[in-house]
């Protein structure tokens, strides 16, 4: 058996050390199709990423997300379009690159760690091609980075959840890919570790330099982690953008959606502008008779107010969130209550009557499909 030699390199990595770097690839699908049991699932998709970049990827399920990420990494083959790294093309209809030749790694939800092999043989299994010595190095750098170095001779099995998430993060970036695909990487850890995992694993990231795609079901994880959101519909993107710019403007309502909850209000367009029973709203290049849906995010279009200053409603239920109140206000005219958010008030309970000022420049409008 190989002799393993201590690593000499410690003080160097710091407390923890650092990931090693990778060479960023850029990574484009070209008008994409893929098919799975007879459906396309990616159905014309183009997407782009810089290198370096995280981008992150959300829609609904079964909206083709893993998919993309198989196509990516040469699991799955396209059947029309190009997917190029580098400007090399990689796949296209009748011709894929093997995975193992396209510096990808990829992270998969449950992990797909080996049982039957130590953390530092599951972190090695990759690094075949380098050779021994070189793959052991590179293999503890990797764990030394998520915290897993004195765990080595451990199996999967011993460690959390949280802990198989590390390996399973420091089995992917050891290869040092210059693009990552990391498939729901964080919903199987409960909520309070997710935060601290979430923060650690960005970091790796920004160290690596990995071109990253995350998938995932959180637009809150989406907004925080990438760079760019990408929202893929149907095996489409339907939009991408900085996640601030998908939140203030979406393309439709459906992306509007997708990012908080919206009470909804149906208005007919007079002289460029709709009456709803909070006030009107300027609906700018509408005809005259078009509807429109008037939508309201919980913060930001609604403010309460003195009486006199806007229309009245009253409180019918409060839920309690860390220093937040979600308020559900009943207004006439309105079939639905509105929700609300407000900075936590004992004053605001159930059965309160107030009033509230819409700001229009707040507002999303959407064309009635
Ligand atoms: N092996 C398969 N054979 C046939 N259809 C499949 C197969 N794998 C996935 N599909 C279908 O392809 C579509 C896209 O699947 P995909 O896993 O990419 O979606 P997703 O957006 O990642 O969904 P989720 O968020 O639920 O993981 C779904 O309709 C799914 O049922």
């Amino acid at each position: 058996m190989t002799q393993i030699e201590p690593d000499r390199d410690d003080a160097a990595w710091g407390p923890r050390g650092t990931a090693g770097v990778s060479f960023a690839a850029g990574l484009s699908f070209d008008a994409v199709d893929a098919v799975l049991g007879g459906k396309k699932v990616l159905d014309g998709l183009s997407l782009a990423l810089k290198p370096g970049e995280i981008v992150c990827l959300l829609g609904e399920s079964g909206s083709g997300k893993s998919t993309l990420l198989r196509v990516a990494a040469g699991i799955l083959p396209v059947t029309a379009g190009q997917v190029r790294i580098n400007e090399r093309v990689v796949a296209a209809a009748g011709f894929s690159l093997p995975p193992d030749r396209r510096g990808i790694g990829m992270m998969f939800q449950d992990f797909a760690l080996f049982p039957h092999l130590s953390l530092l043989e599951n972190v090695t299994f990759g690094l075949r091609r380098i050779g021994r010595a070189a793959a052991l190095a590179q293999a503890r750098q990797a764990l030394r980075r998520v915290g897993l170095a004195e765990r080595e001779r451990d199996y999967p099995h011993m460690l959390s959840g949280g802990q198989q998430q590390r390996l399973a993060l420091a089995r992917s970036i050891a290869p040092r890919p210059g693009l990552l695909m990391l498939d729901e990487p964080f919903s199987s850890l409960d909520a309070r570790m997710r935060e601290t995992v979430r923060g650690e694993t960005l970091a790796i990231l920004r160290e690596t330099h990995a071109t990253t795609i995350i998938v995932t079901h959180d637009p809150e994880e989406a907004m925080l982690l990438g760079d760019r959101v990408a929202l893929l519909r149907r095996g489409r993107i339907a939009q991408i953008d900085t996640a601030r710019a998908i939140y203030r403007t979406p393309v439709d309502l459906g992306a509007a959606r997708f990012f908080s909850p919206l009470s909804e209000i149906v208005a007919k367009v007079s002289s460029g502008m709709a009456a709803t029973p909070l006030g009107p709203v300027p609906a700018p290049g509408r005809a005259d008779g078009a509807r429109i849906v008037v939508a309201l995010r919980p913060v930001g279009p609604l403010e309460l107010v003195a009486p006199g200053q806007g229309v009245p409603g009253r409180i019918v239920s409060i839920r309690g969130a860390v220093g937040i109140d979600l308020c559900e206000v009943r207004v006439e005219g309105l079939d639905r209550p509105l929700e609300i958010r407000q900075a936590s008030d004992a004053a605001l309970v159930p059965g309160k009557d107030i009033h509230l000022r819409l700001r229009p420049e707040h507002v999303l409008v959407f064309d009635l499909d």
